[in-house]
C-alpha cells in the first residue's frame, strides 16, 4: 500500500524560478495495483515517482508505504520496498561483465533473499530458470555473453528481472521504453506485465505511449500542473476507449 496525503513539492522555493511540481496531492495505491500515469511534459510525473522512491523529499505532507511513515526517509532506506527501472537500458548494468556476473552484482547490491549468492551451480541454475521466463533464449548465454553486447530491449528486460528478483513489493517504471525501438519496447512492456503479475507487485508506470497506457495496468491517472486531474479505476478504465485517451491530449 502506498499513501500520499497532502503532499507538496516546490523546487527553488522563494526564487524567481520557483516551480510547484506537486501540489496538495492525495493518492492511495492498494497492494498489487498497476497504476499507469500519463501527462504532458512537466506535469509532475517523475517528481511523484521520486517522492515515492525518496530520491526527492517533500516540502509538506505525508507519505506512507506498507503502513510505515517514510516521509523523511531517503531512497536507500526505502529500497527494501522499492525497485526502479529508468529510461536508459545501460543504467544499472556492467557492460563488460557477463549476464551471470551482472545478476551476482545485483544480488550483492540488494542483499536479495530470493537468491543464494555465489559462484555455485545453484545460483546459476536459479538465474537460468528466471531468465528462461523471458523467452529470449538468453539462459544459455549466461557466462559467454557480456551484457554490453545485448540489444537495448534485452538489457532492459534483464534489468527488470534483476530488480524484481529482490524481495521488493513496489516496482517504479519511469518511461522504461523511451530509448527503445517499437519491437523492443513491446517486449519490455510485455515482460514488465508478466513480472508484475508473477511477483504480485504493486507497480507504477510513467509513459508517453498512449497505446501502452491503454493496454497495461488496472488504473489510469492523468496529471497536470502537479495535480491528478483524471483517475480511472479498473472498471472505469475498461469502459474507456483508446480514442477517449487520445482526446485527453488533443
Ligand atoms: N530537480 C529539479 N529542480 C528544479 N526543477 C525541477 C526539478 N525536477 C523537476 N523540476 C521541475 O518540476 C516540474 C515537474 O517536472 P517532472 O520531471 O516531474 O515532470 P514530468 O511530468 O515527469 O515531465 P516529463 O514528461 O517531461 O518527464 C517541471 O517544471 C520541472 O522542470
Amino acid at each position: 500500500m502506498i499513501e500520499l496525503q497532502q503532499v507538496n513539492k516546490t523546487f527553488n522555493k522563494g526564487k524567481a524560478n520557483q516551480v510547484n511540481a506537486i501540489v496538495d496531492l492525495n493518492l492511495h495505491i492498494a497492494d498489487q495495483q498497476y497504476v499507469v500515469i500519463v501527462g504532458a511534459n512537466g506535469s509532475g510525473k517523475s517528481t511523484l515517482l521520486n517522492l515515492i522512491a525518496g530520491s526527492v523529499l517533500s516540502n509538506s505532507g505525508h507519505i506512507v508505504i506498507d503502513g510505515v511513515s517514510v516521509t523523511k526517509l531517503p531512497d536507500y532506506q526505502r529500497s527494501r520496498w522499492i525497485a526502479r527501472v529508468f529510461q536508459n537500458p545501460l543504467s544499472g548494468t556492467a557492460p563488460d561483465l557477463s549476464i551471470l556476473d551482472n545478476f551476482r552484482l545485483a544480488a550483492l547490491r540488494t542483499h536479495t533473499k530470493r537468491l543464494r549468492i555465489g559462484t555455485s551451480e545453484g545460483f546459476k541454475k536459479q538465474v537460468q530458470e528466471k531468465i528462461s521466463l523471458l523467452g529470449m533464449g538468453l539462459e544459455n548465454k549466461l557466462e559467454q555473453q557480456p551484457m554490453g553486447t545485448l540489444s537495448g530491449g534485452q538489457r532492459q528486460a534483464l534489468t527488470l528481472l534483476m530488480s524484481v528478483m529482490d524481495d521488493c513489493k513496489i516496482l517504479l517504471l519511469d518511461e522504461p521504453t523511451a530509448a527503445l525501438d517499437p519491437r523492443s519496447a513491446e517486449l519490455v512492456m510485455h515482460t514488465a506485465d508478466e513480472l508484475i503479475k508473477s511477483f504480485n507487485l504493486t507497480a507504477i508506470l510513467i509513459t508517453h505511449q498512449l497505446k501502452d497506457a491503454y493496454r497495461y495496468g488496472n488504473r489510469l491517472i492523468q496529471m497536470e500542473e502537479g495535480k491528478i486531474i483524471r483517475d480511472y479505476n479498473k472498471e472505469n478504465k475498461l469502459i474507456l476507449t483508446q480514442s477517449d485517451l487520445f482526446d485527453w491530449f488533443s
